[in-house]
């Protein structure tokens, strides 16, 4: 059920009944219903174009399934996708792709590497499998993964900045609003790791400027980013709910569980939400188990790939507790987290698009932008993105496994 085999711990948790530790096999029956002979895994490469960092992964008779990456995230931890992680998916078969995870963590020592570092290498290339498996089938990805039980999800504008003014800020986010019709924000609050000035002030100020400037109906959610000891950030929470803040994410160090608990039960109507550094599955049920969120906010890439976001949803949902991913994007990296969400138990609230995403939009790519608030699950097959396939024409490839191994 978790990262380790915990049998007595199954519960049947998800609509329909499906046992969580069943997941994997339960997907694996629906990929192979689908796709009846093997997809074999030729070619797994890192590629760049339009300043952007792919993934790419190609299977023996040529067809391929991509994702955008984060690449500051994927060069920092270059060796371990290189050495340890990309050579495991060589000349498998990419249907399987829903036990590979577990497995990948039972070789050799990997087990003691996970992490973000780990989980991100995984995570990127097991998306990118799954937008070769909807594309063989001419299906959208959502569609392997569940039911489908929503066709579009309300979005938050995610400010991202602690650093402009906040009336300039407050204008980015009520431009993002009037042009996609968005009703909630989450902006900045603390220094990122740090409470000193001028962020104490900045705090103090941006959240009733916001509220002020967007109106009552307007939702509100905050970042903390750790920023807060336990103590500083009750006091934050008293000014945060007097302006009806909806959701505190991250108010300390994001390790810290124990913090967090403090500060949720000092909470008597924000909710505390966070998990986007976290890729350990056993330490979101941990944060459930001692109730120390409220909401639980892994990333699709940084927690292993779609199935692992999938495990924590179920568990999320066994709990009762909140739903909500870490995606600050608005392009071809918000399509992973779509899927995801066309079958997830529970979804909570608003999800994230980042502030001025409409502008942000490129010629090359399907657009990602939300209609009346609320972005449609895509229905096209793999991610649901389409390429302009002249952008792989002036590529340069960073990686090839071919030539590495
Ligand atoms: O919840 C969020 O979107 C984030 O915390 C975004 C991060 O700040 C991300 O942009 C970063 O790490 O710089």
């Amino acid at each position: 059920c978790g990262d380790s085999t915990r049998t007595n711990l199954d519960r049947n948790i998800a609509k329909g009944n499906v046992p969580l530790s069943n997941l994997e096999n339960e997907i694996t029956g629906r990929v192979k219903k689908t796709i009846s002979n093997p997809v074999v895994i030729d070619k797994i490469e890192v590629v760049k174009t339009k300043s952007r960092v792919f993934i790419r992964v190609t299977d023996k008779e040529g067809e391929y399934g991509v994702t955008r990456v984060n690449d500051k995230r994927l060069f920092s931890t270059f060796t371990m996708f290189k050495k340890l992680i990309a050579p495991f998916f060589l000349g498998k078969d990419a249907r399987d792709i829903a036990h590979y995870p577990s497995e990948l963590l039972r070789i050799d020592r990997n087990y003691k590497y996970v992490g973000l570092p780990f989980w991100n290498s995984v995570g990127i290339i097991e998306v990118a499998i799954w937008d070769l498996l909807g594309k063989k089938a001419n299906k959208p990805v959502y569609q392997f993964l569940g039911e489908k039980v929503r066709d579009n999800y309300p979005v938050y504008i995610s400010s991202l900045d602690r650093e402009n003014p906040i009336e300039n800020e407050t204008d980015l986010i009520k431009q993002t609003a009037e042009a996609t019709g968005a009703t909630a924000t989450k902006i900045k609050i603390g220094g990122r790791m740090k409470n000193i000035e001028p962020y104490i002030t900045r705090t103090n100020q941006f959240v009733p400027y916001v509220r002020k400037t967007m109106g009552d109906d307007f939702t509100i959610y905050v970042d903390g980013n750790s920023s807060y000891t336990a103590e500083e950030a009750i006091e934050v929470l008293k000014m945060l709910e007097s302006y009806d803040v909806k959701f505190f994410e991250e108010p300390c160090y994001w390790q810290d569980l124990w913090s967090h608990k403090l500060v949720k039960e000092s909470a008597t109507t924000c909710a505390i939400a966070g998990g986007e550094q976290d890729s350990s599955v056993d330490q979101f049920r941990l944060m459930c188990e001692i109730k120390a969120m409220d909401i639980l906010q892994p990333d699709v890439f940084y927690v292993g790939g779609m199935i692992r976001a999938l495990k924590v949803s179920y568990i999320a949902k066994e709990y009762g507790i909140g739903f909500t991913p870490h995606s600050p994007k608005a392009g071809p990296m918000a399509a992973a987290p779509n899927q995801l969400f066309a079958v997830c138990p529970v979804l909570t609230g608003h999800q994230e698009y980042r502030v001025m995403g409409h502008e942000k939009q490129k010629d090359w790519h399907t657009p990602v932008v939300p209609v009346n608030g609320k972005l449609p699950i895509f229905e096209k097959p793999g991610l649901g993105i389409e390429y302009n396939e002249k952008i792989w024409k002036k590529e340069e490839i960073i990686w090839n496994s071919k030539e590495e191994i």
